[in-house]
Parts: structure tokens; sequence; C-alpha cells
């Protein structure tokens, strides 16, 4: 569905040069769901930009939903539904005829885009607001909306960047109902960004992670997880100096780099903690260190970035909640 290959994009900023995609080889196949992610400013929406034709590449090639996106970008266009971070219907008509006039924007007939625009608001769970103008909707109606819009010429491929940030938790969980009922009953091809990194962790099936300009990651979650971050082990001891000590005996068992101690606090990272800590708790009593709590931790898509590029997603305002 997607097939990218040495995909670059520069920028002149005055007269200095910003190369904000540089290669991006990507394969996405029919019925995926991709989460992709990066700290801000790494390049995801100029890649989503030029995968959706709406940027032209400096250098490199992609075919999307089996068209080229330089040579056919009405192709492109024709073929795929595209959701920006803004909100994309106007304020003066109501719902149902804004979906109605966007199908007729795509050169549906008249009949054809009423009834998919019942279709589309009946997926979305928008009949009762259907009468409604969009301005007088809540946020997450607000961003069903959009996604409506976006699906009204019943695309095989839909990019979606950012469709639940700034939504509380409950219309979150809506949007992704709805996202994932999409995939479900139309087999639509899904390719989005999130700064959510618990959403992308426990809804995509692929996740691509980008920093500057460039794949760092591409897989499951689970796997970047176990080969990339592995789990994290804390133990709190008595006092200060034992920590020292249970920081050597750590440095034993745990990945390279994978140590830190704060005060009374070790952490480690190791593959698998539930065969680490009894090992790591044996070796302490042996040597006279007396623990007093210890816990073990699944890693996150956080700790795979970090262990990637020793930076947090975290460390950026906007990933809050990340
Ligand atoms: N039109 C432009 N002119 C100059 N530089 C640009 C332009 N668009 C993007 N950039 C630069 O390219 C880089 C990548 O930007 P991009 O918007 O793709 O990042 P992003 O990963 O989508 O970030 P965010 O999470 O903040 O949306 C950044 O350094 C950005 O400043």
């Amino acid at each position: 569905m997607i097939h990218a290959r040495g995909l670059t994009r520069r920028f002149k900023v005055k007269r200095a040069g910003v190369e904000a995609v540089r290669g991006l080889d990507l394969d996405v196949e029919a019925g995926q769901l991709v989460a992709f992610l990066g700290p801000n400013g790494a390049g995801k929406s100029t890649s989503l930009r030029m995968l959706t034709s709406l940027l032209p590449p400096t250098s490199g090639t992609a075919t999307v939903a089996g068209c080229d996106i330089v040579t056919d970008p009405a192709g492109v266009r024709a073929r795929i539904g595209y959701v920006g971070q803004k909100n994309s219907a106007g304020e003066n008509y109501r719902v149902r005829d804004e979906l109605v006039t966007q199908g007729r924007c795509y050169g549906l007939t008249r009949a054809r885009a009423h009834r998919r625009a019942d279709e589309v608001l009946g997926l979305l769970g928008l009949e009762p607001l259907a009468d409604r103008k969009p301005g007088t909707l809540s946020g997450g109606q607000r961003r069903r909306l959009d996604i409506a819009l976006g699906l009204v010429h019943r695309p095989d491929l839909l990019f979606l960047d950012e469709p639940s940030t700034g939504l509380d938790p409950h219309s979150r969980a809506e949007i992704w109902e709805h996202i994932l009922r999409l995939r479900a009953e139309y087999g639509t091809t899904l390719f989005l960004t999130t700064h959510y990194l618990e959403e992308a962790d426990s809804m995509a099936e692929r996740v691509v992670i980008i920093d500057n300009g460039r794949i760092i990651a591409d897989g499951t979650a689970e796997r970047l997880k176990s080969d990339l971050a592995g789990d994290r082990v804390t133990v709190t001891v008595g006092e200060e100096p034992d920590a020292a000590r249970a920081a050597e005996v750590a440095a034993r068992i745990a990945a390279p780099g994978g140590v830190g101690t704060e005060g009374t606090t070790v952490r480690l990272r190791v593959a698998r903690a539930g065969a680490a800590l009894p090992e790591y708790l044996r070796s302490l009593e042996a040597i006279g260190v007396k623990v007093a709590t210890a816990e073990t931790a699944r890693p996150t898509l956080d700790d795979v970035f970090l262990a990637l590029t020793g930076r947090s997603l975290g460390d950026d305002d906007s990933h809050s909640d990340a």
C-alpha cells in the first residue's frame, strides 16, 4: 500500500538547509495499522505530507495506493484519506451537508454523496449530530467529523495526523474504538502519528520510530521493547554505601550501560526481570546488602527511544502524558 525508497526532503531556511526527512525507506502492506512516532521536529508531518502528495520530495520515490506521489498526485489523492491536525469542516453548513459537499468534491454523484454521507455518519456514530453545525460540536465529536470527512470517498488507506491529541481520555478511547472498527470492518490501512506512546503501544500492530529525519526502529511494540529496551528492575537499599555495592553487582547482570543509582535506589535494565530479580536478590544477600524494596516493570516505548537515542520522548512538553 505504501512503498517508499530514499524519500528525502530538504528545506531552505534563510541560507542554511534543513534536512527534515533523510532517505525514508518504508513498506506498508494493505490492512496494517502503523503508528509513526518521534519527537517534535523529527520529520513525521513532512513524511506524511510527501506520502499524501501534498509536498514534493527533494529526492527519492514512493508509490502510495499504487500511484506515484510525484507523477500521479491526483491518483494518490483519489485513493487515500488524509486527516490533518487542524479541523477540516467549515462552520456554515450542517454536519451532513459538509459530508455531502466533501463527497461532491471527490466527484461522487449527488445521490452517491448523500448515501456515503449517511454511511460515514453511522460509521463514526455521528447520526444524532447530523443536523448540527460543526461549531457546536465537542472536541471529540469534531475529531470524529474530521475522520468522517476523510472517509467519504471510501479510501483504502487513511493517514491520520495526531487523531487523538488534545482530547480527554473518554473521547480518545472513543476515537480509537472507531479507528479499530474501521480496520476490522473495512480492512482500511491506517497510518497515523501520535504523541501518546501508550496508545501506539496497545493499538498499533506496527510502530515506526523516526528521529532526525531517519527511521531508527520499526517493528511490533513488543518486539521493540524486548529487543531494544528490556525490563526494568528498581531496588532500594538501606544506606547509600550499600547502593554503590549493589550497583557493582547489578553491572554483572544488567544490559551494557543499563545501571543507574540515585541515593539509595539502584535501577537496572535486564532482558527478563522475572529471571534476573531473584538472582540479583540472592547475590545481594550473599554480600550482606539489605534490600528495602524491589520492583519490576515492563519497558515502555519511551524506554525504547531512550535506549536508541539517550533521550526521552517525554522530555518534550507536548508529550506530557507519554
Ligand atoms: N516549510 C518548512 N520550512 C522550513 N523548515 C521546515 C518546514 N517544514 C518543516 N520544517 C522543519 O523540518 C523538520 C521536521 O519537521 P516536521 O514538521 O516534519 O516534524 P514533526 O515530526 O512532524 O514534528 P511535530 O511533532 O512537532 O509535528 C523540523 O526541523 C522543521 O522545523
